[in-house]
């Protein structure tokens, strides 16, 4: 199991997104937080700046779609370039049928769950889908405090792809930090979101490779490397 790194550009001055795309250098992935003001109570962007990161970037985007009909969106996310598209359980109408269509379009498909939305009702699901994204704050904003009572979910996620055998990798989002990251990665997550801990930071390139760092030493201590 690979840590990996995706800068939530959420924190990033919208007015020079560009820029910082690029001020990242050295993430895996480049989060891309859409939301629409009715599944989240936030604005942020949509297709045609999804279209322009991409190109500005040669870093993968990781598009969580923070929106209600997902099912008729995320193809248009996948075509705009996004390597990686997250679409929520609770606004998808039919999950199973939206993974296997991200997948068939080329990128990773991705369920996100809310911190109130348990794992369990979508076990069956896993096989279908390449990551699944643990929320760990309400969606909709960053910098906001880390939820610690979303690390036994975390853990029960983590069991949940190793009793099936997956190669998924489990994504949290929210609060992490110097100060979270390592609880997540003892839990078992493998691709940290991290916003205001990155670009809040004199240098976001420096601040990625420290939790990197962090994170895969936890990780080699807790014994999930594994390797994918
Ligand atoms: O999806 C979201 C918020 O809804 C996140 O991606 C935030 O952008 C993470 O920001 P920090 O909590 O790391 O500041």
């Amino acid at each position: 199991m690979a840590v990996q790194i995706s800068p939530s550009i959420l924190s990033a001055d919208f007015s020079r997104l560009a820029e910082e795309a690029k001020a990242v250098q050295g993430a895996d992935w480049l989060h891309v937080d859409v939301m629409d003001n009715h599944f989240v109570p936030n604005l942020t962007l949509g297709v045609p700046v999804v279209e322009s990161l991409s190109r500005a970037t040669d870093t993968p985007l990781d598009c969580h779609l923070m929106i209600e009909q997902p099912d008729r969106w995320a193809p248009a996310y996948v075509e705009a370039g996004a390597g990686s598209v997250t679409f929520h359980a609770e606004a998808a109408a039919a999950p199973v049928r939206l993974a296997r269509e991200i997948r068939a379009k080329g990128a990773r498909a991705s369920m996100a769950l809310k911190p109130a939305t348990p794992i369990e009702p979508y076990e069956d699901l896993l096989p279908e889908l390449d990551m699944l994204l643990v929320m760990t704050v309400e969606p909709g904003f960053g910098g906001q405090a880390f939820l610690d009572i979303m690390l036994p979910k975390i853990r029960r996620t983590r069991e949940l792809i190793s009793r099936h055998g997956l190669e998924m990798w489990l994504q949290v989002d929210g609060g992490v930090s110097a100060d979270t990251i390592e609880r997540c990665a003892e839990a078992g997550a493998d691709v940290f979101v991290a916003g205001s801990a990155v670009y809040g930071a004199d240098d976001p390139a420096a601040a990625v490779r420290a939790l990197r760092r962090q994170a895969e030493e936890t990780t080699a201590k807790a014994g999930w490397a594994r390797g994918h």
